[in-house]
């Protein structure tokens, strides 16, 4: 067993942690990050399948994502558009493909208005919110305690309109139903992607990619960091801790430091056991923080067929198996790829199917909207984060029913030495890399004002690296 002493140890090597560590390095702190995996990215990861480059985990990059942006520009990082050219195709009640084109989805006027009506409704009151303290809105307790399933019937008799704006938060977002999450956590979601015509324009918030793929990121970090940093297959079981620092144990190498990042998603928290244990409101609150589930699909074809049909590839059904669908070409490649998307109960149905047998639904899923020339993909693959141990659902947790105006304002407190840092804690960019971004970056200025002794300011969102800061005020 290898012993380090640091002034730092960072838990967990996904973008959260790893921006942490980086921001720490930079500051001249000494750290060491321990990753449970035997890579680096965490919900980031990618894989290159007979030729083609799939993102098995988070990809997408929308323009408000400020903190991921300046990080990117400051490693030397371009994007690239999604392809976004031709019509869309919306799958009706009646399993009708129907192409269209323009914001609104091909239903009934009276629906499109009640559509925009909810949609109003939730980007007033997203704008009533502060992202970072969403348990003070307003009305808070009473958005909390209502279902965002009943919240829209509550405001609408027009079933079809609630089932598809549901369909943006429920299944395309928090992938958990929209009867076991509260309207609050829905208004949060809006509210953290700046409002809720963002998160339904999917020209927006699925905006660009990263050349280099999202998990190159977290590697590009890693290099910067340098050897003797980052300890791969190390899973943290133990941590001691006390007034002074805390004792982390991984597999192969324990880490004393003064403190530490817990940069691991919060339905992992209590996989780790905390000596002396944590208090009883961290105990509670942790309990309450759950994964949702949702399946992502890639197939990968001789060429995009699609295309030459004047269709983008942008796909939506409320009702269907695989309820959005994306053409996921990678820049540079001639292969055709599509990314499709199956969520909370419908991705229970499909585990619970063989592999033939779950391959042949979901493909005719595919086809329901883009034709029989899908049913015969040269890769298909399916995401599987909840099969992981060091994740166990995707893409991130929100609360239950109830739990966010009630335990929200404790989870971004330190407890001690620990600080807890991950993008579904979140304020702009929640669930997102972004988020993962600026957490990494705030946790790391608290650790640094802390150890310096200087005062931490409140009002920092993470956006800017801490040195340009610093540069900016030594100017
Ligand atoms: C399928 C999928 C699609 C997504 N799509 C997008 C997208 O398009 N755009 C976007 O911005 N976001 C997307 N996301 C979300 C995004 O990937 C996450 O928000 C982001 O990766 C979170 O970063 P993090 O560092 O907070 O946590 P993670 O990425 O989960 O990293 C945590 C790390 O901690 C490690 N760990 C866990 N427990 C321990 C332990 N006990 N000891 C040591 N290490 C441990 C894990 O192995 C992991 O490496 C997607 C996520 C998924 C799953």
């Amino acid at each position: 067993m290898e012993h380090l002493e640091r002034d730092v140890v960072v838990i967990g090597a996904g973008p959260s942690g790893l921006t942490a560590a980086y921001e720490l390095n930079k500051a001249g702190k000494s750290v060491a990050v321990l990753e449970a995996r035997d890579r680096v990215g965490g919900r980031t990861w990618t894989d290159v399948m007979d030729g083609a480059t799939i993102e098995i985990g988070g990809q997408w990059i929308s323009p408000d994502q400020s903190g991921l942006y300046s990080l990117i520009e400051e490693l030397g990082i371009e994007t690239f558009e999604r392809y976004k050219v031709g019509k869309s195709v919306y799958l009706n009640e009646q399993g009708e493909a129907v192409i269209y084109s323009g914001e609104d989805f091909p239903v009934a006027q009276n629906t499109v208005a009640q559509m925009n009506k909810l949609i109003g409704l939730m980007n007033d009151l997203a704008a009533q919110m502060n992202p970072d303290k969403p348990w003070e809105h307003p009305q808070a307790e009473e958005l909390d305690k209502i279902s965002f399933h009943h919240f829209l019937r509550q405001n609408s008799n027009d079933e079809l309109a609630c089932n598809n704006v549901g369909l943006f938060i429920a299944g395309g977002m928090l992938t958990k139903p929209a009867h076991t999450f509260s309207a609050l956590q829905a208004v949060l979601m809006a509210s953290s992607a700046g409002s809720f015509d963002n998160l339904v324009d999917e020209d927006f918030i699925l905006d660009r990619r990263i050349v280099g793929t999202m998990q190159g990121v977290s590697k590009t970090v890693a290099e910067r960091l340098g050897e003797g940093i980052v300890f791969l297959d190390n899973p943290v079981l133990k941590l001691e801790w006390f007034d002074g620092g805390v004792v982390a144990h991984g597999q192969s190498v324990t880490v004393s430091a003064k403190k530490v990042v817990v940069a691991i998603p919060p339905n992992l928290y209590s996989r780790i056991s905390y000596v002396p244990a944590l208090p009883r409101k961290q105990h509670v609150t942790h309990q309450h923080q759950s994964m949702g589930l949702v399946i992502k699909v890639h197939a990968v074809y001789d060429t995009p067929f699609w295309r030459e049909e004047g269709l983008s590839g942008t796909c939506f059904g409320p009702d269907a198996l695989v309820q959005e669908l994306y053409d996921n070409t990678y820049i540079g490649e001639s292969t055709g790829t599509l990314v499709g998307f199956i969520s909370d109960a419908k991705a229970d149905a499909m585990w619970e199917l063989d592999d033939e047998a779950r391959r042949a639904a979901i493909l005719k899923g595919i086809a329901a909207y883009l034709g029989e020339k899908a049913l015969d993909p040269k890769v298909f693959y399916l995401s599987d984060f909840a099969a992981e141990e060091w994740t166990r659902g995707a893409y991130a947790t929100s609360y239950d029913l109830g739990g966010l105006h009630r335990f929200g304002p404790a989870q971004n407190q330190n407890i001690g030495p620990i600080y807890f840092s991950s993008s579904d804690l979140a304020g702009e960019g929640f669930q997102h890399v972004d988020g993962a971004v600026r957490m990494g970056r705030r946790s790391a200025a608290r650790i640094i004002a802390e150890l310096d002794g200087t005062s931490y300011d409140e009002s920092y969102d993470g956006v800017q690296t801490l040195t340009i800061i610093e540069d900016k005020v030594s100017a």
